[in-house]
């Protein structure tokens, strides 16, 4: 018998004589046999988790400065509520600012819609629904995500700001949300801007009478969260907010340089 007969090399590893296997690597892959239950368990999803953060941070560590808008997915075309998002994604867009949203109908779809007709970059991160839906068709670029905590990084991770338009369950939960990082600093600097006094004063009046007044707050929790009515207030938040940090950031790289020669 000739060597190369009694080795076998797999990769980085060597077997030989009877340690030989009897299939290759890539047959044990190819061939469709054994059992599959092991996709349901979990450390198949945390693979799965893993590769929607690598897709996720992929396609979005590049855009440009980004706000993330937030909405009701039932609000309908040429309503009022909708020509707001639509106004909002515009002044954005003419901002220089990515327009980013859930991706879904409603409030998504508007501003989605007004950041691409003025020529901004329209984002929309969907989510995978029990029912069948798609990104809405005012969008450049996309992904539909499988969980919901995943996708919730990416609003975070790649907007400077969130502007909240008025919507229910799912926009308070991504409002709170953003109001908790801020509060706990996990994102420090980060405008979080209500559109719509009418909407809005009511929360606002209820947080105030509810959660302050009780001490579930603090006074300065008040002013992590804005209330506007004009979009163009929105820009003007956002904008000072970055003016802000890039002062800041300026200083500490001075001081960082140490003192003058
Ligand atoms: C209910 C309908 C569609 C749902 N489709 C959604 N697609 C994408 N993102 C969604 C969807 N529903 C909720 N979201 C997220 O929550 C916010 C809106 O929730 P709300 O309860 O409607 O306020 C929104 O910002 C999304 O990120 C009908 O067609």
């Amino acid at each position: 018998m000739t060597e190369d007969e009694n080795v076998r090399r797999a990769g980085p590893l060597t077997y030989r004589g009877s340690s030989i296997p009897s299939t290759t690597t890539d047959q044990r892959l190819l061939d469709r046999r054994g059992p599959s239950d092991w996709v349901h368990t979990d450390p198949w999803r945390v693979l799965r988790i893993q590769s929607e953060f690598v897709e996720g941070f992929g396609l979005l560590s590049e855009l440009p400065s980004a706000v993330s808008v937030f909405g009701s997915a039932r609000i309908k075309p040429g309503t009022r509520y909708y020509d707001l998002g639509v106004e909002v994604g515009a002044r954005l867009a003419e901002a220089g600012y990515a327009t980013i949203t859930g991706g879904g109908p409603g409030m998504m779809e508007a501003a989605n819609k007004g950041a691409q007709e003025a020529g901004g970059l329209s984002v929309g991160l969907g989510i995978e629904l029990p029912f069948e839906q798609s990104l809405n068709s005012h969008i450049d670029m996309g992904m539909t995500f499988r969980y919901f905590f995943v996708r919730k990084t990416m609003f975070v991770k790649y907007s400077q700001a969130f502007v909240v338009l008025p919507g229910g369950f799912g926009t308070l939960d991504e409002l709170f949300e953003a109001a908790t990082l801020v509060q706990t600093k996990k994102v420090t600097r980060f405008p979080v801007i209500l559109v719509g006094r009418d909407f809005w004063g009511g929360l606002e009046e209820w947080v105030r009478t509810s959660l302050l007044e009780n001490e579930l707050i603090k006074p300065q929790d008040m002013e992590l969260v804005q209330i506007v009515d004009d979009p163009l207030e929105v820009v003007d938040i956002i904008r000072k907010s970055h003016l802000h940090i890039a002062r800041e950031q300026e200083e500490l790289a001075r001081s960082e340089a140490g003192p003058e020669q």
